[in-house]
């Protein structure tokens, strides 16, 4: 790369080493630590790979229940959280209420100053992304109800300490004690181990930029809440939702697709910035959408749609499905809101989003990158016709 050539969205700019994943090795394939999604998603919960990912081994089976204990404690919101959940708006995307809940627990469990050190002593930042990976769930659907119907969610009344970060989620949302249906559970627990983490995406990567100045934890992951919140990124899960709800019929799919096309129009959960010859998550949303389908509440016209689209972007564009396509029809026949579907992508991409923390920490340099300038060349301030305002 020569010294003055711009990269325009850093594209193939290697920022930094990085030990946490491998994203498109030879155009395909993500492993987390070494280990092929493909293979964590089918084997493993996602607690296990949130501790193969901020600890750098699968957990032992008293690591595990450590872990769990700690989760189920992450559970409870205190009162200051509650009232703010209370105070926000109904209106407010639900990725404002997460970024916005975020900030609040660390202004009320902060970070010790002490902490925010170059130290490779970072088990206080696993525990304080394990506290908000177990309070996320419970802060959404918190907020959900109270502007539903005004209720204060009584978290602990649907809860039992084995339920998985899946079983709080979906017991919460449908405020049932009983165990949610297996496959219901199965989506939502994979859905967290295929958006758990990848590489340098933009979040990551802002979560990355914030740690570099040696601010504290919970800045670093409001950063990538706001960063994942956008559409071209961890967003297009519900602008995907968005497109398909509007859509009756293949017929009226393909002039979707056709319209856009030849407006230049990007569609949703398509292209990737690393794999261009496909997503790995892709075939196991799909896989899982499928499945839904299947079910007699299932949605098959929903499927077929998507099955579509997704043809006519390979034939027309030669473009991929990333992993938001599918994950959006998924997640919407377990019956979750559009609105939540990025906050899900968040409960998942904290365990990615600290292990980044704590590697950029342990090898620290802040980033902060240059650029051409192209603005007016220096020049005197005008004599008159402006205020001067110094005294
Ligand atoms: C979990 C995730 O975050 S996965 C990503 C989720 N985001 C989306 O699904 C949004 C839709 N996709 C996109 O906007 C892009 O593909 C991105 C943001 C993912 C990647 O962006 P880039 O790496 O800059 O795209 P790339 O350089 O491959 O684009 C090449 C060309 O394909 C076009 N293109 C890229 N994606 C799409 C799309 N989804 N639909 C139509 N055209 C597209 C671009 O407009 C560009 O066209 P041009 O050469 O005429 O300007
Ligand atoms: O890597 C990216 O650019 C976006 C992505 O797929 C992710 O964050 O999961």
């Amino acid at each position: 790369m020569a010294k003055d050539e711009i990269r325009k969205g850093l594209v193939g700019v290697i920022a930094d080493k990085s030990a946490v994943s491998t994203v498109g090795r030879k155009d395909v394939g993500l492993t987390y630590r070494g280990y092929r999604i493909e293979d964590l998603a089918r084997e493993c919960s996602f607690e296990q790979v949130l501790w193969l990912l901020t600890r750098g081994a699968l957990p032992t089976p008293d690591e595990l229940q450590q872990l769990q204990k700690r989760l189920v404690a992450a559970r409870r919101l205190p009162d200051e959280v509650k009232t703010c959940l209370e105070q926000m708006p109904a209106t407010a995307h639900p990725m404002d209420v997460l970024r916005t809940g975020c900030s609040v627990l660390g202004t009320l469990e902060p970070e010790l100053v002490d902490n925010v050190r170059m130290t490779k002593e970072h088990e206080d930042v696993i525990r304080i992304g394990e506290r908000l990976t177990g309070s996320f769930g419970p802060m959404i659907c918190y907020w959900y109800h109270f502007h539903q119907s005004g209720e204060r969610l009584d978290i602990e009344r649907y809860l039992e300490d084995d339920d998985s970060l899946s079983q709080v989620f979906l017991k919460l949302l449908f405020k049932s004690a009983a165990k949610p249906d297996a496959l219901h559970n199965k989506v939502v627990d994979t859905s967290y181990i295929l958006y758990a983490e990848h590489d340098f995406a933009a979040s990551t990567f802002a979560s990355r930029v914030t740690a570099s100045t040696m601010s504290d934890v919970y800045s670093c992951i409001s950063t990538a809440i706001g960063t994942l919140r956008g559409n071209l990124h961890g967003g297009a899960n519900e602008a995907v939702m968005h497109f398909l709800e509007d859509l009756n019929n293949e017929q009226e799919a393909a002039d979707m697709v056709n319209s856009k096309l030849s407006k230049k129009e990007v569609i949703m959960g398509f292209g990737h910035r690393i794999y261009k010859n496909g997503d790995p998550r892709n075939a196991v949303f799909k896989d899982l959408s499928h499945q839904l389908s299947q079910k007699p509440e299932g949605k098959p016209h929903l499927y077929a749609i998507s099955q579509h689209i997704e043809g006519m972007m390979e034939n027309l564009k030669g473009m991929y499905a990333n992993a938001d396509f599918y994950a959006a029809s998924a997640y919407h026949q377990v019956g979750i809101p559009t609105y939540l579907f990025t906050p899900l992508f968040v409960v998942a991409r904290t365990s990615g989003w600290i292990a980044h923390i704590v590697e950029q920490r342990s090898q620290n340099r802040i980033i902060r990158p240059s650029s051409a300038y192209i603005g007016p060349a220096e020049r005197d301030l005008p004599s008159g016709g402006f205020v001067k305002s110094k005294l």
